[in-house]
């Protein structure tokens, strides 16, 4: 009987082991056919998961503002083998675009699997100058956006049992100088995902969300905005891309890039505030930050 149980308990925990390991397995068939809108996807990391998407043999419809990118993206995806992709430019300051972009995916398509929320409104890292029009801008692209986006795509992703990414930042997680009013919308993503994920799953109803916490990342965008001021190396936003696809399609409740640092950032938010605040505050050369 003892020895039984000591061959046994190896067996159970290798299978247990193999099972916790093959469920975290992104299989790109998973994504295939799938018909997938992402938001800011003209340039960083918007643009490499509509690569990944493509070669994964998706259907694509982007989105941003420049109209000359978005038809490179285009072009770009149909030659890495999607099973079809579009675009549509415009703003979302634009409070009528979001309706207009799920619009165009069901004439498309006639439905919906995953929708990527990732566009933000171009933003600096100063000092808070009090300039409240700009969070109100951020507030409308980089949050109001993301809502209306979903309240029109919601009855065509519960028709298929599909997901929501949505890209957010260790900034909306927790206290990073100098990004007061991107930190406010990233926080406030975090706030109605979390409180609608809930209710998604107190009714039953069979649509994911997954928040997606990143940290640096090495797109043209941050590299211009921050090269000078964080002395920490940036993330590949290729591998990031990736990463974020497979949260998704794995369904995870929330995903981490990268996953070492910021969850390891995240544990101590809760235990030992007052350090995580003066390690990132260190992370920064402030003699660089702008005042105006
Ligand atoms: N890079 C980083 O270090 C980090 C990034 N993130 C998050 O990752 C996501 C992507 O960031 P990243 O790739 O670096 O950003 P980029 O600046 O490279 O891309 C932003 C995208 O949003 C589009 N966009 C800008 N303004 C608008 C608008 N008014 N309406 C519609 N689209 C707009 C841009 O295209 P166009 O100008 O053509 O409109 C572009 O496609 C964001 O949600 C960001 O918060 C989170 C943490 C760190
Ligand atoms: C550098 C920040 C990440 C800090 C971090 O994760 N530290 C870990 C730790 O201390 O343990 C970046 C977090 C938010 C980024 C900013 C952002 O997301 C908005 C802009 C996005 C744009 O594409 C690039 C510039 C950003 C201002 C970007 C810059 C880097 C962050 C501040």
């Amino acid at each position: 009987m003892g020895l039984l149980l000591k061959s046994l308990v190896p067996f159970v925990g290798l299978i247990l082991a193999l099972w916790f390991y093959s469920k975290d397995d992104l299989k790109p068939e998973m994504l295939k056919e799938k018909r997938v809108i992402v938001t800011g996807a003209s340039t960083g990391i918007g643009e490499q998961m509509a690569y990944h998407l493509a070669w994964m043999g998706a259907h694509i419809l982007v989105t941003a503002r420049t109209e000359a990118k978005l038809q490179k993206v285009v072009t770009q995806c149909l030659e890495l083998g999607a099973a079809s992709a579009h675009y549509v430019n415009g703003s979302m300051e634009d409070p009528t675009l979001a309706d207009d972009v799920v619009k165009r995916a069901k004439q498309l398509w006639g439905g919906l699997d995953m929708l990527i929320l990732n566009h933000i409104s171009p933003t600096y890292l100063k000092y808070f100058d009090g300039d409240v029009e700009h969070i109100r801008k951020l507030l409308e692209v980089n949050f109001l956006s993301y809502v209306a986006m979903t309240l029109s795509a919601l009855p065509m992703l519960k028709e298929s049992g599909g997901s929501i990414l949505v890209v957010s930042s260790t900034a909306g997680k927790f206290a990073i100088p100098f990004v007061a009013p991107y930190s406010a919308t990233k926080f406030a993503l975090d706030g109605f995902f979390s409180s609608l994920r809930q209710e998604l799953i107190i009714e039953k109803v069979n649509v994911s969300i997954t928040l997606c916490v990143l940290g640096h990342i090495d797109t043209e965008t941050a590299k211009k905005t921050v090269g000078h001021v964080f002395w920490l190396p940036p993330a590949p936003k290729e591998e990031c891309a990736l990463e974020i696809i497979k949260g998704g399609a794995l369904r995870k409740r929330e995903l981490y890039y990268q996953y070492f640092a910021v969850r390891t950032s995240l544990l101590i938010r809760d235990w030992a505030p007052e350090y995580l605040d003066s390690r990132t505050r260190n992370h920064f050369i402030v003699e660089n930050v702008k005042r105006s």
